[in-house]
């Protein structure tokens, strides 16, 4: 875990189905309150990658050269993962808690593939939950994208240490 760093730039090189699905086996282990497994996660590969960038521009609202650039954005990895919050009304779990889960799973899974030698960014942007995005991506009612893993091979040479520690000692407090 300390040594975990996002890879911005990533090669064409991919984990398959199986191998996601394998991992996030794990990363589903988060704890969660009343066992609701409120996430799911999409791959987007190939051509959907380019059907992503379309709604993205769509839901800015571009076009031209503005739009072409932003619709780039998703084939910058081979593979990216959407992470969705599945929310449902709870007597006692709030939305916010099965949120949580989503961001949890996310995070072991970004671990898990960082740590299998993957290179992963977890991206977001101001259109991640515009109507047109949720739609490209077939989200129901109550679902709700936390974003993407952007992933892909490390390029030769890039494992560089982790460079800034994380503060942890200032962000540490107890009460007696
Ligand atoms: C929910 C979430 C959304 C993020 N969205 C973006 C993003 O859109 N663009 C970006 O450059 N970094 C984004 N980041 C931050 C990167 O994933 C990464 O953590 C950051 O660049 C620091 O690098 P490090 O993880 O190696 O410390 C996001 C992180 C999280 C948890």
């Amino acid at each position: 875990m300390l040594a975990r760093r996002s890879a911005p730039k990533v090669t064409d090189a991919a984990p398959d189905d199986d191998v996601v699905v394998s991992l996030l086996e794990a990363a589903g282990r988060v704890a969660d309150h009343a066992a609701l497994r409120p996430w799911r996660v999409i791959a987007i590969r190939g051509d959907a990658r380019a059907r992503l960038g379309a709604a993205l521009a769509a839901a800015a609202g571009l076009d031209g050269e503005h739009a072409a650039r932003l619709s780039r954005k998703p084939l910058r990895a081979p593979l990216l993962l959407a992470i969705v919050a599945v929310t449902t009304t709870h007597h006692k779990v709030a939305a916010w808690e099965q949120e949580a889960v989503a961001a949890g799973v996310a995070h072991q899974l970004s671990l898990l593939l960082d740590e299998a030698g993957w290179g992963v960014m977890w991206r977001t942007g101001p259109h991640t939950r515009h109507p047109l995005v949720a739609e490209m991506h077939g989200l129901a009612p109550g679902e709700r994208l936390l974003g993407w893993l952007y992933v892909g091979g490390l390029p030769a040479g890039t494992r560089p240490e982790r460079g800034l520690d994380s503060g942890a000692a200032a962000r540490f407090s107890s009460l007696d």
